[in-house]
């Protein structure tokens, strides 16, 4: 990416597992930042192969404090066509084969998913893509499906009925395990298709997807490029709560928690297992 600096891609261990790749650490002007390809360099990775728990502690581990997942969409809206760039609000979790929580038996914990997303992150995407005249709509619901396959006829319509604007397949768990790991999270669904209900258009395929994403790659870059010196100046506290979800969450007494779990979450949870 253009103007990132002092970069190195480094592996960070987890005891999740192996996260997607190394993380490439870099500097944008004053920001600090840390990308990381979730489906590997070279796409190895599908939706459901993916170790979301190993990315987001890695991430932490990294000591990220923002996440931008910036993620390629099918749209379930006439008005939302290829080339829009959603700064969704809401999701909906249809996956199933994946691992969700970094808490369980052990050391149970409740976070609230009411609002997923960080409007802090939110405001400064929106801010950018004004700025850098980039076609963009804030707020919409991204369903996740669990893949790899793309969805029947039937369910695109059920989709759009239940009022979702994009779907894609990476999202959840990514943004239950930030919220989760404290990390605030927001997500720029980048439309590549129709996915299939819409009678004018083929229905999706990757080479369509790729197209598209090919075409829109130097937006991308662009608009992360001006969000990032937007949260260059951490703030104390994250007003949403995003950075506190966990001291509301916590349930299992403190004599019951098992040492084995308690060790795994020390990145993710250290600030209140401490
Ligand atoms: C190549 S189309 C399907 C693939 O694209 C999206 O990936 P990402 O969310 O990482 O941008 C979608 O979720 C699927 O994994
Ligand atoms: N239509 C679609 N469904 C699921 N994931 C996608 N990623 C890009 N387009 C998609």
């Amino acid at each position: 990416m253009a103007g990132l600096t002092d970069t190195e891609w480094r592996r960070i261990e987890s005891p999740f597992g192996q996260p997607s790749d190394e993380l490439l650490f870099g500097r944008l002007g004053e920001t600090q930042l840390v990308f990381l390809p979730r489906h590997g360099r070279g796409h190895r990775l599908g939706p459901s192969g993916i170790n979301y728990r190993a990315n987001i502690d890695a991430l932490k581990r990294a000591g990220c404090t923002d996440i931008i997942s910036v993620s390629a969409c099918g749209s379930f809206r006439e008005e939302l066509p290829p080339g829009c760039f959603v700064i969704v609000d809401q999701f909906i979790d249809r996956t199933f084969a994946r691992e969700k929580s970094f808490f369980g038996n052990g050391m149970v914990a409740h976070v609230s998913m009411a609002d997923p997303v960080c409007p802090r992150l939110g405001d400064a995407l929106e801010a950018a893509a004004t700025e850098s005249d980039i076609f963009h709509v804030r707020g919409g619901t991204y369903l996740t499906m669990e893949g790899p396959q793309f969805s029947t006829r039937a369910e695109s319509f059920l989709y759009r009925d239940w009022g979702c604007s994009v779907i894609g397949m990476t999202n959840m768990p990514e943004a239950k395990l930030a919220r989760e790991a404290e990390i605030c999270y927001a997500t720029v669904a980048m439309v590549t298709d129709f996915d299939c209900w819409h009678d004018d258009h083929a229905h999706v395929d990757v080479e369509a997807v790729l197209k598209v994403l090919h075409d829109n790659a130097e937006k991308a870059q662009k608009l992360v490029a001006a969000t990032a010196p937007k949260l260059a100046g951490r703030r104390a506290v994250c007003a949403a709560g995003c950075d506190r979800a966990l001291e509301v969450a916590m349930i299992t007494a403190p004599e019951s928690r098992e040492p084995d779990v308690i060790a795994n979450l020390d990145a993710v949870a250290g600030r209140v297992l401490r």
